[in-house]
């Protein structure tokens, strides 16, 4: 690929080439997408009344390096969680294509960890799961709790974490997937759960992880952890791309379209 003439050595990660994505929704409108009314359309074999489709993502394109952090930012709703779940291959695409070197991994709000265990064995589940050995769990076990902090004000991590506050959670989720080092590590609002301590410690994490050789994706609305973390920065409104460039320039556009 080239940049200003010259040839670009920089190894692509993720490629999305013109991508749209729809979600279909069933039921809407009709007030009547309950388990009842749909138990009863099954019975009386009647098709479901309506679906509406919801055109979140309209022909964005882009390519990310390895080696990059690159922010997404937008208003509520313009398509920036959409746009990370298609890239973690969980959406499937209307039209165009997204193209990953490396496994893609989703770290959400939603990640799934168990509420009803405890916060140590959702530390063991989530490091199995993501490919570690036992042993390897076990090495990095203690790290990943001091860096989550969740053991800073009493013995919380053997409580199940459906007790902890949402902040609380979201750090432990984010101290688990920072612990192995992933190709494509997509980030959505993480940091914004966290204080300030943490926010500045998961930072300088997402600094070594691009340093580890990956790609890191961050969405926030935080535009100061974008500026902290990531060098370059993609701006989404209604599902189309704004802009896309250096983040201080990007961010700089939409605060000043933010005021107006
Ligand atoms: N599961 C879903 N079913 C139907 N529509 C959805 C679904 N998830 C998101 N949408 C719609 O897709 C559009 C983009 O939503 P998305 O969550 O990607 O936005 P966002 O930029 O991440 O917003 P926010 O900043 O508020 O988190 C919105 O119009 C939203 O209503």
């Amino acid at each position: 690929m080239a940049r200003h003439g010259k040839s670009d050595s920089r190894v692509p990660t993720v490629i999305v080439d013109d991508v749209h994505i729809v979600y279909r929704v069933h039921g809407a409108g009709s007030g009547k997408g309950s388990a009842t009314s749909a138990l009863s359309r099954i019975i009386s074999k009647k098709r479901s009344p309506s679906i509406r489709e919801v055109h979140a993502v309209r022909g964005i394109s882009f390519t990310a390096y390895k080696g990059e952090a690159v922010g997404l930012i937008g208003s509520n709703g313009s398509g920036k969680s959409t746009m990370l779940a298609a890239i973690a291959g969980l959406l499937p695409t209307e039209r165009g294509g997204i193209y990953t070197n490396g496994q893609p991994s989703l770290l959400g709000v939603n990640a799934a960890l168990m509420n009803d265990l405890t916060g140590d064995r959702n530390v063991i589940l989530g490091c199995l799961a993501m490919g570690m050995s036992p042993e390897e769990v076990k090495s990095r076990y203690q790290e990943i709790v001091d860096f989550s902090g969740i053991n800073e004000k009493g013995d919380f991590i053997s409580l199940p974490m459906r007790t902890y506050s949402s902040g609380m959670a979201a750090r432990l989720r984010f101290s688990i997937a920072a612990a192995k080092t992933h190709e494509v590590l997509l980030i959505d609002e993480a940091l914004a759960t966290g204080d300030q301590k943490f926010q500045k410690r998961s930072e300088a994490r997402i600094r070594e992880l691009r340093g580890e050789a990956g790609t890191v994706f961050l969405v926030s609305h935080n535009n100061n952890a974008i500026r902290d973390t990531c060098e370059r920065t993609i701006w989404i409104e209604k599902g189309e791309l704004i802009m896309d460039g250096l983040t201080d320039e990007v961010v700089k556009e939409y605060e000043k379209a933010n005021r107006a």
